[in-house]
């Protein structure tokens, strides 16, 4: 399911920074992303929406720029330009929950300036079959569960075939099976598109993502393939069968034994890392929250 596709970058941003009051939610963020699914990792606070908010044109940045499709969003012109190639899917989508799906996807439509009504309404059909909601798409969306209501959020992403998706948190509070065909979705979608993809789930990364950017405290720590993320705790994953208090974090694991990251003592039974791994030695150990 993994997107591969590399190439030209297609969003540069450089140094964008971002204060509420005292706090630094963006602290001089650089990064590049290409065409594929870009997953965005980071605990609770490093201002993973906030980046997701600016790169969506929803809040300017205090400093820094960047530009995304060729458009530059410091510039009128250039704004309305990337808003109409932009896909966004926020954190809490404000549904109303008495419109149907299609009648909250069509009103999207009508927002994204698609003005000839025969032409709309196969759009709305068409991002509705394509989330499989086909069949309950006269519902009324405060009667469709969180699974559906988040693809009714995706399918209203989709319309108009943008050129940039930036989806925060799609698959929290779904099942294992709907967060299956939910990765399947953000993979198609990603076929062509640059797709940036904020997620605490570490296997959506592993199975979608082309590239990785882990933030923490408005930083980004880490840029690259998840493959290298996972490669950052080879040598450093180890079991043991008490809690070794030198780890940085250590969980006991369903068998029993200990899994501990850090720097392993003399003759350690090392173990395969896994992305996860790698992310929490990135954080390392600091504000990690390991759930056993
Ligand atoms: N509108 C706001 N007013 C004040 N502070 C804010 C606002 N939005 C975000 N913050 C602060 O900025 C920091 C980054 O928040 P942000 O929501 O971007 O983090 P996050 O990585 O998305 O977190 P989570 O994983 O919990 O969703 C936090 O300290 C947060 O409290």
């Amino acid at each position: 399911m993994t997107t591969t596709s590399t190439g030209p970058a297609t969003l540069t941003a450089t140094d964008l920074s971002l204060r509420f009051g005292g706090t630094r939610a963006l602290d001089g963020v650089s990064l590049r992303l290409t065409r594929g699914v870009t997953g965005l990792l980071g605990p609770n606070g490093a201002g993973k929406t906030t980046l997701l908010r600016v790169l969506a044109t929803a809040v300017p940045p205090d400093g820094g720029a960047f530009t995304a499709l060729g458009h530059d969003p410091g510039t009128a012109s250039g704004r309305l330009a990337l808003r109409r190639t932009l896909g966004y899917l926020p954190q809490t989508p404000g549904f109303h929950p008495d419109f149907t799906a299609f009648e909250f996807v069509d009103y999207v439509a009508i927002l994204k300036e698609l003005t000839d009504r025969g032409a709309r309404l196969r759009e709305v059909r068409r991002v509705l079959e394509a989330v499989d909601l086909s069949e309950v798409r006269g519902t009324r969306i405060k009667r469709l569960s969180g699974g559906m209501r988040q693809r009714v959020a995706l399918a209203a992403a989709l319309v108009g075939e943008p050129g940039f998706l930036v989806l925060d948190e799609p698959t929290v509070g779904l099942d294992p099976e709907q967060r299956m065909r939910f990765r399947e979705l953000i993979a198609q979608a990603g076929e062509g598109r640059t797709v940036l993809l904020s997620t605490h789930q570490t296997e959506d990364v592993a199975m979608l993502c082309h590239r990785v950017v882990v933030l923490a405290e408005g930083r980004v720590r880490f840029e690259g393939t998840p493959a290298d993320l996972t490669a950052r705790a080879a040598g450093r994953v180890w079991s043991s069968t008490e809690r070794d208090p030198n780890a940085l974090a250590g969980w006991r694991t369903g068998t029993g034994t200990f899994r501990n990251i850090g720097d392993p003592p003399t003759g350690a039974e090392l173990l395969e890392p896994t992305l996860e791994d790698g992310y929490l030695l990135t954080l390392d150990g600091e504000s990690a929250e390991v759930t056993a």
